[in-house]
């Protein structure tokens, strides 16, 4: 059975001018064109911050469903999803702007009006380790593809959200879909599991769903539709999906970023006589909006449908 590039990416072990900098980027880069993601293995997350991130995971997850729907989105679909007969034993809460200040704080104070430091700072510390993550794995990728100068503006323009998602156990000997199989609309999305295990499944470009076996100190490093776009479908968003088995509840943490202000738009690096350009120019959040509002679920490819060439 295939398994996913396990990829150490450890700050401590990457020096950029070292060879095996540049074996590391290439790894990268082979991993994401063949299976649009890999697993990271990140020193940027120690034991410590991964046990408080769970920690408050927990504790906003068992705030009673009152709280929890107050978590609402502006626009974005995010926000609270529980409860739902479509989709049992499913529950998610979302921080959006992430990386900012203010972000943290007005979810922290929506769900404890009188404050949670603690939650605040852990959720901050986590949210900035994971998209250092991001930044160093596409720093690579912008290097091997020669388009540095057009990674580099994204930097200052992107927005993360912060899921925290619950998988309750089906209980039964039966496996239950955890997750419906879908493609993020994200640009990058990175993934951590609290204990080591199954569940997450990625499907492979022959159709094939490989289970991740996620050790907790690996992340799933994934290429987002934007990604896709960007690339110009060379690192195209792999389908995946939550399979749920067995009698041990599940908890998973989600990093995903978007691109504001700018279009996303393949460089022209990327695209020759033989890679013709596949995407029209776009904007990452009305993007997000059609995926919202415009139910394109039902849709076999939305981004091809959006924006397709
Ligand atoms: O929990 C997981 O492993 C997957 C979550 C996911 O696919 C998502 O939040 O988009
Ligand atoms: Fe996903």
């Amino acid at each position: 059975m295939a398994s996913l590039p396990v990829i150490n990416v450890s700050v401590k072990d990457l020096n950029s001018n070292s060879s095996s900098w540049a074996k590391t980027c290439d790894e990268v880069v082979r991993a994401l064109e063949e299976y649009g993601c890999f697993i990271a293995v990140y020193d940027g997350v120690s034991s410590q911050l991964h046990d408080a991130i769970f920690a408050a995971s927990q504790q906003v997850l068992d705030l009673p469903y009152e709280v929890k729907i107050l978590n609402t989105s502006d626009g974005a679909g995010h926000g609270y999803f529980g409860q739902s007969p479509k989709n049992p034993g499913f529950e998610r809460l979302t921080i959006e702007k992430a990386t900012t200040k203010e972000g943290v704080e007005a979810f922290t104070k929506l769900m404890w009006p009188s404050g949670n430091d603690t939650f605040s700072e852990t959720a901050s510390t986590f949210v900035h380790a994971v998209a250092q993550l991001e930044e160093i794995v596409m720093k690579m990728v912008a290097k091997s593809y020669g388009v540095e100068q057009h990674y580099e503006p994204f930097l200052g323009s992107t927005d993360y959200i912060l899921k925290f998602n619950k998988y309750e156990s089906p209980k039964t000997d039966e496996p239950r879909l955890g997750l419906f199989p879908h493609t993020d609309k994200s640009f990058i999305t990175i993934l951590h599991q609290k204990e080591q295990g199954k569940g997450l499944e990625i499907k492979t470009k022959d159709q094939k769903w490989v289970e991740v076996d996620l050790s907790p100190s690996g992340f799933v490093f994934m290429a987002g539709d934007a990604c896709t776009a960007w690339t110009n479908g060379r690192m195209e968003a792999p389908v995946h999906r939550v399979m749920m088995e067995g009698k041990k509840d599940r908890f998973s943490m989600v990093v995903s970023s978007y691109i504001r202000d700018l279009e996303i738009q393949a460089p022209q690096e990327l695209v020759d006589e033989e890679h013709p350009m596949q995407y029209k120019p776009f904007e990452h959040y009305k993007y997000i909006d059609f995926h919202t509002y415009q139910n394109s679920r039902k849709l076999r490819n939305p981004l091809k449908h959006y924006c397709g060439v």
